[in-house]
């Protein structure tokens, strides 16, 4: 008799036994390395360290700043990381190109891990920076060096559909973000929930705090809770201490690592200015960049017009250097395409605005020119900052009017070393005649150069500092001849300009800005309400665009009156004057009339008669009907009736009333919105529970097995202009294709066997799974009977 064996009854008990102990042990590592972590940090004076190893940091970040090459500290990070480790409010203030991104990326990365964050806690900290570029920039870095963590992490940027950002910022427990875009997705997104967040970091955050940023900074600060803890970094820190109240910082350090140097600016960089007339600048920039062909630049301006003006006729001139432009009125895709370029470029120059002024750190720039001088020395070390970053070497110059020449000797006061420079008369050059004749040529260049002169004279005029900026004291004429102007283009409305309220409508979010204008059309303020109403011929003949290639320009400068819809402010204007006397008069068609009730359509073009012989055309332009209204008694009434006047008196003046409904109205938009915050609030606070409650489930059912990854979750990667950037959480199923339903002639692999045996009884009778439904079933029906 064979000897018996007893088999165990379970088959699978081993593996499972040996799976919860291996996951049993993780979870005690787990837990025994957190421990260790929190004690290396309150332990840590951080005393002449140099190397990122010597930090108490976690495995992940230290290996994401191994593979990102990140070895020894620079001096700001050597300050900053260890107190900001242990939990302290922190003002960092280092020259441009000093390293304070990641003195402030690490610590968020670490506090975030060291506070177990999970999915289900939401946003945990949130870095705003004064624009996109900045801010993609900053969750470029963060990718870098958060790879092996597993947070989920967005940029929150506008550019992209709202909707699509609201989607993933439920799931994102890190958010890069400008100001504007957040506190709109405040008002917009349902059951966003900002009372979690324990980091607020503000990247350049003396400009977050200014005016220009100030109602949506405080929108934004109002929404976080008071117990978190707030990194403010800059190249020009703020002191100040209403703005320290205004973010609640307590007992902050103030870290300033080059106070004591003997310059603000990078050791680096040679800075030098000129004084060039206003007429002559566009001829000694031309002069430069011909002369730099082999440089990487970029060129500041204080306009996006400007910007444009002289990007679209330099580009003419043929220069011989790759030209780029950037600016905020560009479409996002472009903005982050020309970043992109200039980013990847050996030699090229590009003419910006001062949206790169700040934070931007674009490899290898040789020389930082300012067409248009800054509007304080702040704004002048933020933008020679874009050169000598990191320890390389960089040049600067600055061109100043000679009324500007005092602007220098501030500079001096604020520790930046800058020499004066002259031109070579041997490299002057004018372009003066070329730039007249591309205008002449190309109406639209010379609308552009209308606008550019005005938005110049605008900025000048906003400056704040008026003892270096006087408008009155430029040689306005000139300039406009120097540019190919045939006059200077009559300005009005330079009285009352406030620099504050222009830097506030400035960087008001877009969809804020259009409101603005509408209200502003809708109560006839300024210029453009007081426009006449009345429409004469030529006003009519001027608005037919297909009449010639002109038309189109001439509408824009009596229609605009300069005032562009991209405007930032509508108080200087272009107007026509003698000088458009060169433009010939639109010769006007003869044009035939159409009656249909209620009004007379002029036919004043070919395409109009064809698009009015279609009925469905003629319908569009015939009267609507009225909708009315039927009160109680069945009485027809208009939608909006105007009140009784004695009725009206008795409620009060006109201004009461409007006040009061205002009033009223505010007070219940504020009621519903607490009541929808709260209702939402509600919702994810009940949604988190049920999370956590299935987490927990699960976890039981598996025992002692879980593997001590609670906490991870994706970074989730940026995917550029049209990309989805945003998080895409791992516990977000994936939508599955539904399965398609097997056709009655497709083999079942499970039936496999049994077809196969079906066939060789071969008993001549199909049997159809199904009835066929279409040709395509019948024709394999009959095909298997064939066979
Ligand atoms: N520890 C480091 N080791 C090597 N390179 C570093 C280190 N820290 C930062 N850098 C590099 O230095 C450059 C400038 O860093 P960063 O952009 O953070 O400067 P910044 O101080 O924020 O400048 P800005 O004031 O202009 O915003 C970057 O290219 C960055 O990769």
């Amino acid at each position: 008799m064979p000897p018996s064996v007893r088999l165990p009854e379970r088959t699978g008990d081993r593996p499972v036994n040996t799976k919860s102990a291996a996951k049993r042990l993780k979870r005690r590592r787990n837990v025994e390395e957190f421990q260790l972590l929190e004690t290396r940090v309150r332990e840590f004076d951080g005393k002449d360290i140099t190397a990122f190893s010597e930090l108490p940091l976690t495995k992940q970040t230290a290996a994401g700043l191994h593979k990102a090459h990140f070895k020894t500290l620079t001096d700001i990070q050597r300050k900053a990381i260890p107190l900001a480790l242990k939990g302290r409010d922190v003002l960092g203030a280092a020259k441009t190109g000093s390293g304070k991104t990641l003195a402030f990326l690490i610590p968020v990365l670490e506090i975030l891990y060291r506070k177990k964050w999970t999915a289900m806690d939401g946003l945990g900290a949130l870095v705003i920076s004064p624009t996109r570029e900045l801010a993609t920039q900053i969750f470029d870095v963060l990718r870098k060096i958060g790879r092996e963590h597993a947070f989920s992490a967005g940029l929150v940027i506008g550019g992209k559909k709202l909707k699509d950002e609201q989607e993933a910022l439920h799931r994102m427990n890190i958010v890069v973000c400008t100001p504007g875009r957040m506190l709109q997705h405040m008002d917009q997104t349902a059951g966003l929930m900002l009372d979690n967040v324990q980091v607020l970091v503000l990247d350049e955050a003396d400009r977050i705090l200014d005016m220009g940023f100030r109602k949506t900074l405080d929108a934004i600060i109002e929404n976080l809770p008071k117990e978190r803890q707030t990194l403010l970094f800059s190249a020009t820190q703020t002191k100040s201490l209403s703005d320290l109240a205004r973010l609640g910082l307590k007992d902050a350090e103030y870290l300033a690592v080059h106070e004591a140097a003997t310059s603000a600016t990078p050791a680096g960089l040679d800075q030098f200015y000129m004084i060039t007339t206003l007429p002559e600048k566009l001829n000694t920039l031309f002069a430069f960049l011909r002369n730099h062909l082999q440089s990487k630049m970029v060129v500041f301006m204080s306009s996006c017009k400007q910007v444009r003006f002289v990007y679209e006729t330099f580009r003419q001139l043929h220069i011989g250097i790759p030209l780029l432009h950037l600016h905020g009125k560009q479409k996002q895709s472009a903005r982050i395409d020309i970043t992109a370029k200039f980013s990847a470029a050996k030699q090229s120059c590009l003419f910006s605005t001062d949206v790169v002024a700040r934070g931007l750190d674009f490899p290898a720039v040789d020389w930082v020119i300012q067409l248009d001088a800054p509007e304080d020395a702040d704004t002048y070390i933020h933008r020679v900052g874009r050169t000598a970053r990191f320890e390389k070497a960089g040049k600067a110059l600055l061109f100043l009017c000679p009324s500007e020449e005092k602007f220098a000797d501030g500079l001096a006061s604020r520790k930046v070393p800058i020499n004066k420079v002259g031109q070579k008369n041997s490299k002057k050059q004018s372009i003066q005649n070329q730039l007249q004749g591309l205008l002449f040529k190309d109406p639209e260049l010379k609308y552009l150069g209308q606008k550019a002169f005005v938005s110049y004279c605008r900025s000048i005029s906003v400056q704040k500092d008026r003892e270096v900026f006087k408008l009155e004291e430029l040689p306005l004429d000139e300039y406009a001849t120097s540019i190919g102007l045939l006059g200077a283009p009559r300005i009005k409305g330079l009285k009352n300009v406030d620099a504050a309220k222009t830097k506030e409508i400035k960087n008001a979010p877009r969809g804020l800005k259009a409101l603005e204008g509408a209200s502003s059309d809708e109560e006839g303020e300024g210029e453009a309400g007081s426009r006449k109403d009345v429409r004469t011929k030529y006003d009519r003949m001027v608005e037919r665009k297909n009449i010639n290639v002109l038309t189109a320009h001439y509408a824009n400068l009596v229609q605009d009156d300069g005032a562009d819809p991209d405007d930032e402010g509508d108080f200087l204007t272009v107007k026509r004057s003698g000088y458009d006397s060169d433009i010939p008069d639109p010769i006007e068609m003869p044009s035939k009339t159409l009656k249909v009730p209620g009004k007379e359509i002029i036919i004043d073009s070919k395409r109009k008669e064809k698009m009015l012989k279609s009925k469905r055309e003629l319908a569009k332009l015939k009267p609507k009907g009225t909708r009315l209204v039927f009160d109680d008694d069945g009485e027809a009434h208009q939608i909006y009736e105007l009140q009784d006047e004695d009725k009206f008196r008795e409620a009060g003046s006109a201004e009461t009333q409007r006040r009061k409904f205002l009033d009223e109205e505010g007070k219940r938009v504020k009621e519903a919105d607490i009541w929808d915050r709260q209702l939402a609030k509600e919702k994810r606070k009940e949604r988190r529970r049920a999370q956590k409650l299935r987490a927990a489930e699960e976890e039981a059912v598996i025992g002692e097995g879980s593997d001590g990854d609670e906490f991870r979750v994706e970074l989730v990667p940026y995917g550029g202009a049209e990309g989805d950037h945003l998080g895409q959480d791992e516990d977000v199923e994936v939508e599955r294709q539904p399965k398609r339903q097997r056709k009655w002639f497709e083999d079942n692999e499970e039936e496999g066997e049994a077809k196969e045996k079906a066939k060789k009884t071969r008993g001549r009778v199909i049997e159809a799974a199904k009835a066929p439904e279409n040709l395509e079933d019948l024709e394999m029906l009959a095909s298997g009977l064939i066979e």
